[in-house]
């Protein structure tokens, strides 16, 4: 299977194209890339959710094509127009910045209703948004519309920030880490009702997010950047079911993914990933990649969920920590080689630290991925032939 390069995602945008297209767009601050090529398009009605780790270039992105940053290359369109020359007061983006941008000497009320008014329109609303007062009641901020910036918490100021966005009829919605400084509790409600309003919506919108989870719940597309570099544009099952590098991988799943360095042999005529502490066997249809001696080197990612603590598993390690989520425990277990693996398990652990346990990877969860650019070498489905070797690899 081929991954799908971002670039190919794109369309000819330069007449037909509805909604956003950004193209090959590059920004350094003196020696820092901040973006490297980036190429992205939205559809109308369609969130994209933007993913990647803090500095990866995210709010970079946003303010290029609300038109706040210049870009170093690149074009930003929308609906086939190029605005790339256009001020930001023309464009029609909205943009909620991580960092609020409130005006400290108008009350909240004023702050939502300052991007209508300060383009003269009639109406207060646009026609696709919600109320003002209903927006506010789902924001659970009903209470603070006449307070200043200055008496709100970090919270507070940003949600006021995401009404001043969401109230506004843009050409294009982008919000910026959205509800990244609430509580647990109001995140997971909020994620839900801001999906809910921009799924009938018009216009394309950016969500952009240093959680990856997040990503694939909000998304109908997701985009995840890295140093810069957009690494993978698809569904959010494509990008959890078929990560393009480890860089994508290691962003999804909670605790992320576990990466585990060795080789890849081909003893016998039978493909096999080993290491200082695992061999796991692999289909016949991987001779080819182990016959290619420069991916000698390799990585294999499993996710916690997908291994199995088994009196009878056929790995081993010694238990380094245990921690309880409620329902869910992480257990953590060294192998003979130092690496740590990750668990994600129903079961509580009963074992004493540095105990023995024994586990099982389940042959479904595997990724494979290149030793020296971490790039994803083959899909899941070729990866195992349903055979685990005996533990540990001296017994091979
Ligand atoms: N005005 C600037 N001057 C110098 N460097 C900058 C500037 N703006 C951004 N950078 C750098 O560009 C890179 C990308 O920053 P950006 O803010 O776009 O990342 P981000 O993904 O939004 O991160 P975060 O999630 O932490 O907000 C970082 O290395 C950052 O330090």
């Amino acid at each position: 299977m081929t991954i799908q390069a971002p670039e190919q995602l794109v369309p000819d945008y330069q007449t037909s194209w509805q909604g956003l297209s950004v193209a090959a767009l590059s920004k350094r601050f003196g020696d820092v890339e901040a973006l490297r090529d980036a190429a992205l398009s939205v559809k109308p009605g369609e969130v994209l959710a933007l993913v990647g780790p803090s500095g990866a270039g995210k709010t970079t992105l946003c303010r290029i094509i609300a038109g706040l940053t210049d870009a170093d290359a690149g074009s930003v369109s929308i609906d086939g127009e190029d605005i790339s020359g256009l001020p930001p007061g023309l464009r029609r983006v909205a943009l909620m910045f991580e960092s609020y941008a409130l005006y400290p000497h108008l009350t909240v009320r004023e702050n939502i209703l300052s991007p209508l008014r300060a383009r003269g329109r009639n109406r207060e609303l646009g026609s696709s948004s919600i109320g003002f007062d209903e927006l506010l009641s789902v924001l659970e901020i009903s209470h603070l519309v006449e307070r200043l910036p200055v008496a709100l918490s970090g919270g507070q100021k940003q949600r006021v920030a995401l009404a001043r966005a969401l109230i506004q009829d843009p050409r294009l919605l982008m919000l910026d880490e959205p509800i990244s400084h609430l509580d647990a509790k109001l995140r997971h409600k909020l994620r839900g009702e801001i999906r809910r309003m921009l799924s009938v919506r018009q216009h394309p919108s950016i969500w952009s997010t240093p959680d990856g989870l997040e990503a694939l719940s909000v998304g109908d597309k997701v985009a995840v950047i890295h140093s810069g570099r957009i690494e993978q544009i698809g569904t959010p099952e494509e990008i959890f079911q078929h990560p393009a590098s480890i860089k994508v991988a290691r962003l999804f799943g909670d605790p992320p993914i576990n990466i585990i360095r060795g080789e890849l042999s081909g003893e016998a005529g039978k493909a096999a990933f080993v290491s200082a502490s695992l061999k796991l066997e692999l289909s016949p249809l991987l001779q080819e990649l182990v016959q290619d001696r420069t991916r000698k080197n390799i990585y294999i990612g499993v996710n916690p969920t997908d291994i199995h603590i088994n009196s009878n598993g056929k790995f081993s390690g010694s238990l380094y920590s245990v921690e309880a989520f409620g329902k869910n425990y992480i257990v953590t277990v060294q192998l003979s080689d130092g690496e740590i693996v990750k668990i994600k398990t129903k079961d509580p652990m009963e074992k004493s630290i540095g105990s023995e346990i024994l586990f099982n990877i389940s042959p479904a969860g595997l990724f494979l991925f290149d030793g020296e650019h971490g790039t994803a070498l083959a899909p899941k489905s070729h990866l195992i032939s349903g055979v685990f070797h005996e533990r540990g690899p001296e017994q091979l």
